[in-house]
């Protein structure tokens, strides 16, 4: 089984909206894929139980369907900082948890399984724990969305500085235009190109209606597609 990890310059960088897009991909290869958001906070009451939405948007756009506490095992209301809400809650989380939750989420037959971080990298699920321990404990390759907006250098080159000192491989990096009026996009994309440490893997033009993903062939080759 092929899996990712994809993390964000921040929360709303779009990476509820990237994975939905790589899931489409790999329907449209006939692949069976699953979407996985570990830690959400953000989440509303239907039918007797909490939901959230990007758990909601990866169980639409996967090829291979689980039950909703598979998908998202931990889920607070309050949409606030996870390890806030969950202290709040009278829930702990630790990254022993996280691997005995995803566990049960690799069980379910898929043959790639992508997996939602929570707000950006630095994300902190305890006093002394981060989101990005678990990725470490389970090696999980990195896809890192970047939101285009002014300020994402700074956010991006941080992000990849971290991910690069902890040893964690990011296969690269994906461009979503989340500002349509971002001025100077062009320049800003070339600057991060020339500086990230790993390859542009896809564009994600700004777009609400039919959003679509332009494609490098090194997103096609990590995925195992053929074009
Ligand atoms: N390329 C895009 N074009 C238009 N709208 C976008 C695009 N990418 C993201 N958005 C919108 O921006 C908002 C934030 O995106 P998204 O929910 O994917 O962010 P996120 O990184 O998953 O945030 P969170 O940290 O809450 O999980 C959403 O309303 C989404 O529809
Ligand atoms: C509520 C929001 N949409 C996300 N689910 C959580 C974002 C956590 C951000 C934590 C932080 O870095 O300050
Ligand atoms: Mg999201």
């Amino acid at each position: 089984m092929k899996e990712f990890f994809i993390t964000g310059t921040d929360t709303d960088a779009g990476k509820t909206h990237v994975t939905s897009l790589l899931l489409k991909l790999l329907a449209q290869h006939k692949k069976k894929a699953i979407g996985y958001k570990p830690l959400a906070a953000g989440s509303e009451m239907a039918f007797d139980q909490l939901v959230n939405a990007d758990a909601l948007m990866l169980m639409e756009s996967a090829t291979v369907s689980a039950k909703y506490d598979v998908v998202n095992p931990f889920t607070f209301a309050p949409p606030i900082a996870p390890h806030i809400a969950a202290e709040q809650a009278g829930v702990t989380i630790n990254v022993n948890k996280l691997t005995a939750a995803y566990k049960t989420v690799k069980q379910q037959c898929a043959d790639y399984l992508l997996t939602e971080g929570a707000g950006g990298w630095a994300l902190p699920i305890n006093n002394t724990e981060y989101l990005y321990d678990w990725v470490k404990a389970e090696k999980l390759p990195v896809i890192l969305v970047v939101g285009m907006k002014l300020g994402c250098l700074n956010h991006a080159l941080l992000t990849a500085a971290h991910i690069q000192s902890l040893g964690i491989n990011c296969i690269g990096w994906i461009a979503n235009q989340v500002d349509e009026h971002m001025d100077e996009y062009q320049a800003n994309l070339d600057s991060l190109k020339a500086r990230l440490p790993f390859p542009i893997l896809a564009i994600s033009p700004y777009s609400e209606q039919t959003p679509k993903l332009q494609i490098y062939k090194t997103l096609l080759e990590n995925l195992s597609i053929n074009p």
